[in-house]
C-alpha cells in the first residue's frame, strides 16, 4: 500500500495526475513494485487527507532524461516537448536536438521556444535554430519577463513538458504562466556562462481543463542510450523519406556507396549538419552497446 501526501492534485474523481516527483516514484499497487512520475494517471482511495494508489493507467507516453549512466523517466502523458532556448547564456544546439528525437521517438510533438527575445544577440540565436525551423519545427519568440501570450495558443490542448538548460528562463517562464507557482528564479552567472541550479523537481500546473505545463529541472546533458539506430535514424523527421532506400539494407549512412541520406545531403534535400549529427549520435549508440 503507498499513501501519497500532498502529491496529488487536480482531481477529476478519483481520478489524479501526479503532479509533483523527484524522478521516478517507487510504489507498491496491489503487492506489485511499480514507479509512478510526473503525469502519470493514478487511480487514488482517499484515506483521510492522503491518497493510496490503487492504479496506475496505461501512459501514452513517456519521456526519458539520461546523462552518460542511465535512463530516468521524467514523465508521462506529455504530448508535446517545448525546448526553451535563449541567446545568452550559449544553448547547445545538439542538446536541444537530443531532446527533440527522444520526443519523436515517443511520437511527442516538439516545439522551440526562444526566451530573452529582447537581448540584442537573439537574431543570432534565431538563425542558429534554422537548423530546425527549416525542417517544420514551430517556433514561439518571447521575452519571459514582459510577455508570455505569444506561448499561450501553442499549450492550448496540451500536456507541455518544458525542457531546456539551466538559466534559459524556464522558471521566469513557469512564474509568468502561473503566478502563484512561488518557483525560484536565480541569476545566473555570466562568468561560468551557465545558469545556476533552482529547480529539482519535475512539476505539473494546470493551465486549464485541458492544458498543462510540466516544468523540469535544469539539463547539462542529454544521452540517448534507449534509441537503437533504427529509432535515431527515425527520429531526424526529415530523414523519413529516404530512409529503405539505401543500396544496402544494413546501411550505417557513413560512406557506403548507393546511400539514399548521403545522395540527400549531397543534393541539399537534408541539411548535412543532421547527417553529421545523426552519424555521431549513431556510433556513440554503438560503443554504448558494446560496453553491455
Ligand atoms: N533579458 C531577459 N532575461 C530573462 C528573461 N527571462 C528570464 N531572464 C533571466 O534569465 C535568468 C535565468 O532565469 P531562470 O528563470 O532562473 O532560468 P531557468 O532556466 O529556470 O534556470 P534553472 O532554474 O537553473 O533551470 C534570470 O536572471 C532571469 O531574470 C527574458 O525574457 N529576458
Ligand atoms: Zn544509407
Amino acid at each position: 500500500m503507498t499513501v501519497l501526501t500532498g502529491q496529488v492534485v487536480a482531481a477529476f474523481s478519483r481520478r489524479f495526475i501526479v503532479a509533483t516527483a523527484d524522478g521516478e516514484l517507487p510504489c507498491q499497487v496491489k503487492g506489485r513494485h511499480l514507479r509512478v512520475v510526473c503525469g502519470d494517471q493514478v487511480e487514488v482511495r482517499r484515506d483521510g487527507d492522503a491518497g493510496v494508489i490503487e492504479a496506475v493507467l496505461p501512459r501514452a507516453s513517456l519521456l526519458y532524461r539520461s546523462d552518460a549512466f542511465k535512463s530516468k523517466a521524467i514523465a508521462a502523458n506529455v504530448t508535446q516537448l517545448a525546448v526553451v532556448v535563449a541567446a545568452r547564456p550559449s544553448f547547445s544546439m545538439e542538446l536541444v536536438q537530443r531532446c527533440i528525437l527522444t520526443a519523436e521517438d515517443q511520437g511527442i510533438a516538439s516545439l522551440l521556444i526562444l526566451n530573452k527575445a529582447d537581448l540584442p544577440e537573439t537574431p543570432a540565436a534565431l538563425e542558429r535554430l534554422g537548423l530546425l525551423t527549416r525542417i517544420g519545427y514551430p517556433l514561439v519568440m518571447l521575452s519571459a519577463l514582459t510577455d508570455v501570450a505569444p506561448l499561450r495558443p501553442a499549450l492550448h490542448g496540451h500536456t507541455t513538458l518544458l525542457i531546456g538548460q539551466s538559466g534559459m528562463g524556464k522558471s521566469t517562464l513557469i512564474n509568468a504562466l502561473f503566478p502563484d507557482a512561488s518557483v525560484v528564479t536565480a541569476e545566473y552567472s555570466v562568468a561560468l556562462d551557465s545558469g545556476r541550479h533552482t529547480t529539482t523537481h519535475t512539476r505539473l500546473h494546470r493551465l486549464d481543463a485541458d492544458a498543462a505545463v510540466i516544468d523540469s529541472p535544469g539539463l547539462q546533458e542529454f544521452a540517448l542510450q534507449h534509441m537503437d539506430a533504427n529509432a535515431l535514424a527515425h527520429g531526424f523527421v526529415e530523414f523519413r523519406p529516404f530512409l529503405g532506400q539505401c543500396r544496402f539494407r544494413d546501411c550505417k549512412h557513413e560512406t557506403e556507396p548507393g546511400c539514399r541520406l548521403q545522395e540527400a545531403a549531397a543534393a541539399g534535400e537534408i541539411d548535412p549538419a543532421r547527417l553529421k549529427l545523426f552519424q555521431t549520435l549513431r556510433r556513440l549508440q554503438q560503443n554504448a552497446a558494446q560496453r553491455l
